[in-house]
C-alpha cells in the first residue's frame, strides 16, 4: 500500500479541487472499508468530517452505503439521501469508486461524502461522473508507476476510453489493465505469453526507442486502427521531451548562489556585490517582498562562503514573543528566570559561532531588542542574561525583511543606526513580476520538487502563469506547481492542472491581484461543477471538440459556448477549427 499512498494522495487532491467547492469532503478506503484519507469540505469550520479516518464503512455494518457498496460490487455506487438504508444517513448524498490496483485486484475506493442541503440530484451526478473519471485516473497512474521501466502503450480503444499495456520493447506483453484486458480478451485471447503482434499488425516504428511517440495500432482481425501512444521507459535516458514544452526541469544538486540567483540581470548583479564581499564579515541586509527568496538566499550565501562549514543558524525575529527572543538571541546564566533551565542556554548568536547568524523578518524585531542587537553588533561581544561571562563571538549576520526598514526607521519603529549597522550590503530582491527569468524559475522550482522534476510546462500553462501577478511570489509559484505537478497526468503541466491561491490572497494582500482568465471563479458550486466536468470531458477524449461535444450529446455550438462561458481555452487546433454550418 505505501508506494501506492503518494499517488492516492494526488487523486484525492485532485477530486477534492474539483468538487469540494459544492460542499463534498473526499476519501479513500481500503478494501477492507476503513478510511485511511480524508480531505475535509472547504468551509466545514468545526463541522466534523463524515469519513474520519479510522471510520468502518462496510455493508454488514453501515447497511447500504457508498463505500462498503461499492466495496461488494466491485463497481462505481452513486446514492442520494434516501437511497441509503440507514436513517441516520439519509440526509447525505455520497459515492465510492473502487480503484483496482494494476495485478486486477481491488486496491480500495475513492469516496465523496456531504451533508450539504443545496446538493441537488444533478449535482451529485455530476460529481459522481467525475469521481469515476478520477478513480480511472489514479489506476492509470498506478499502472504506469508500477510499469515505469516498461514501454507503455496507451490505447484510445473507444472515444471516451483509454487502455494500457505494459510491454517490452520488442512487444511481449507483461501487463494490460481492465480497460485493455477487455479489449484483448474480446478478441477472444488472453495476454499470458503473447505479444502486442499477436493482436495488432506489425508496426516496424514501435522498435525504435527515442522518445514518446503516437502510432495506430491496427488491429489484426478487423482491420480497426486504434489511435495509441507509445512511452519507452521513464528512467531510459533515451526518453527525451515531447513537443510541446518550453521548460524542461534540470536536476540539480546542491543550490549555489549562481544557481539560486537565475539569470534575472538585477538579481545577477546581487550575486556579484555578494561574491564581492564574500571572506568578509560584513553583515547583508536582504530586502524583498515575502517569498521573494530572501531566506533561500541566505543559506545560499552562506553556503557558498568561507563559513560554510560551520553553523549556520536562523531566528524568525516576528514568530517569538520579546521575552524569548532576548533568552534565543543571548542565552542566559542558570537560575536568570523563573522556569529557565538550571544550567542555563546558550543563545543563538552563540551557536552559530564561526559561522552566519540569520535574523529573519528584523523590522519586526521590537525596539527595546534592537538596542541590544546593536550593541551586539557593535562590540560583537555577548553577555547572556542574568549575567555571566562576556564572551566574544564571530559571526557573520545576514538579516531580511520584507517591511520598510528605511521608512520604519523615519517613523521611530526602526533605530536608524540598527539599520546602518545592518546594511553592510543590502540587497533589494526583485518580485516575481520583475524577473526576467520566469520559464528558468518555473523550471528550477519544478526540479526542486521530487513530483517535479522531469516535468514540463506546455506553452499555454506558462503563458497563463506568465501573465498573473505573483503576490505571494516564489512561494506561490512553487505552491501552484507542486499542485500542478501532482495533478498532471502525464508529465506535462496544463493550463487546467494550475489552480492559483487567489483566495489566500485575496485576504493577506493589497495588491490587486487579476486572476488569470481561464481559471477565473465560477459564481456558484454548481458553475463550478460544470467547468470542472466539461475540462474532465475534454481530457478524456484527447481535447478532440467534437468528439467531446459528441459525447455530451452537444452540438458543437452549444459546447463552444459553454468553453467560452467558463473561460476554457482549447488547446489543439480541432478545438479551433469549426465550421460555420456547426
Ligand atoms: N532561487 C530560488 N529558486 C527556486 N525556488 C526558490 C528560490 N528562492 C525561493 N524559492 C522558493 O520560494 C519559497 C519562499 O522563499 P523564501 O522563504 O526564501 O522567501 P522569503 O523572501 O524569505 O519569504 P518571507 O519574507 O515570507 O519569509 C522557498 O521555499 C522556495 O520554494
Amino acid at each position: 500500500m505505501e508506494p501506492y499512498r503518494d499517488i492516492i494522495e494526488l487523486g484525492l487532491f485532485e477530486l477534492s479541487a474539483l468538487i469540494n467547492p459544492s460542499g463534498y469532503e473526499v476519501s479513500f478506503c481500503t478494501k477492507a472499508g476503513v478510511t485511511i484519507l480524508n480531505l475535509p469540505a472547504s468551509g466545514a469550520g468545526g463541522v466534523p468530517s463524515l469519513e474520519c479516518p479510522g471510520s468502518l464503512w462496510t455493508e454488514e455494518t453501515e447497511g447500504t452505503n457508498g463505500v462498503g457498496t461499492s466495496l461488494w460490487e466491485a463497481r462505481p455506487v452513486s446514492l442520494y439521501k434516501s437511497d441509503h438504508f440507514l436513517s441516520r444517513y439519509t440526509d447525505n448524498c455520497c459515492a465510492a469508486a473502487p480503484v483496482f490496483a494494476s495485478s486486477g485486484d481491488i486496491l480500495g475506493v475513492l469516496n465523496i461524502t456531504t451533508s450539504s442541503e443545496s446538493v441537488s440530484r444533478e449535482l451529485h451526478q455530476m460529481a459522481y461522473n467525475i469521481l469515476i473519471k478520477m478513480a480511472e485516473k489514479v489506476e492509470r497512474r498506478l499502472f504506469r508507476h508500477y510499469h515505469r521501466d516498461h514501454c507503455l502503450v496507451e490505447m484510445r480503444v473507444s472515444p471516451g476510453q483509454m487502455a494500457l499495456v505494459a510491454a517490452r520493447e520488442e512487444g511481449s506483453l507483461i501487463a494490460a489493465d481492465r480497460h485493455a484486458m477487455n479489449f484483448l480478451r474480446a478478441t477472444g485471447y488472453g495476454i499470458d505469453g503473447k505479444s502486442l503482434w499477436n493482436y495488432f499488425d506489425r508496426d516496424n516504428s514501435f522498435f525504435t526507442p527515442g522518445s514518446s511517440k503516437s502510432v495506430a495500432l491496427v488491429h489484426k482481425i478487423d482491420g480497426v486502427r486504434i489511435p495509441s501512444k507509445i512511452h519507452f521507459p521513464i528512467r531510459s535516458p533515451l526518453s527525451s521531451g515531447r513537443p510541446d514544452h518550453v521548460a524542461r526541469a534540470p536536476v540539480t544538486g546542491s543550490r549555489s548562489l549562481l544557481e539560486t540567483v537565475g539569470s534575472d540581470p538585477k538579481m545577477i548583479r546581487n550575486a556579484g556585490l555578494l561574491q564581492r564581499v564574500r571572506g568578509s564579515t560584513l553583515p547583508v541586509l536582504l530586502l524583498g517582498e515575502t517569498g521573494t527568496g530572501k531566506d533561500v538566499l541566505a543559506r545560499a550565501i552562506h553556503a557558498d562562503g568561507p563559513r560554510s562549514h560551520k553553523p549556520f543558524v536562523a531566528l524568525n525575529c516576528a514568530a517569538m514573543p520579546e521575552t524569548l527572543i532576548d533568552s534565543e538571541l543571548f542565552g542566559y546564566s542558570s537560575g536568570a528566570f523563573t522556569g529557565a533551565r538550571k544550567e542555563g542556554q546558550t543563545g543563538r548568536i552563540m551557536q552559530a559561532e564561526g559561522g552566519t547568524l540569520f535574523l529573519d523578518e528584523i523590522g519586526d524585531m521590537p525596539v527595546a531588542l534592537q538596542t541590544r542587537l546593536l550593541r551586539f553588533l557593535e562590540n560583537a561581544e555577548v553577555t547572556p542574561i542574568g549575567g555571566g561571562a562576556v564572551r566574544r563571538v564571530d559571526v557573520r549576520v545576514i538579516a531580511a525583511t520584507n517591511v520598510s526598514v528605511a521608512q520604519a526607521a523615519r517613523e521611530g519603529r526602526f533605530r536608524a543606526d540598527l539599520y546602518y549597522r545592518l546594511a553592510g550590503v543590502v540587497v533589494n530582491l526583485p518580485t516575481l513580476r520583475e524577473r526576467t527569468d520566469f520559464p528558468e524559475v518555473v523550471a528550477k522550482i519544478l526540479a526542486d520538487y521530487p513530483a517535479g522534476a522531469g516535468m514540463s510546462v506546455s506553452s499555454a500553462a506558462m503563458a497563463l502563469l506568465q501573465s498573473y501577478e505573483w503576490p505571494g511570489n516564489l512561494r506561490e509559484l512553487r505552491n501552484v506547481l507542486q499542485r500542478a505537478a501532482c495533478v498532471a497526468d502525464d508529465g506535462m503541466i496544463q493550463e487546467d492542472h494550475l489552480f492559483f491561491d487567489i483566495e489566500i490572497n485575496a485576504g493577506v494582500t493589497s495588491t490587486a491581484i487579476a486572476p488569470p482568465a481561464a481559471i477565473s471563479l465560477p459564481p456558484s458550486p454548481q458553475r463550478g461543477d460544470e467547468r470542472a466536468m466539461l475540462m474532465a470531458a475534454l481530457r478524456d477524449h484527447n481535447d478532440d471538440a467534437a468528439e467531446t461535444a459528441k459525447a455530451l450529446q452537444m452540438s458543437r455550438a452549444t459546447f463552444y459556448r459553454r468553453l467560452k462561458e467558463f473561460g476554457i481555452r482549447p488547446r489543439g487546433t480541432r478545438r479551433i477549427q469549426m465550421s460555420p454550418t456547426n
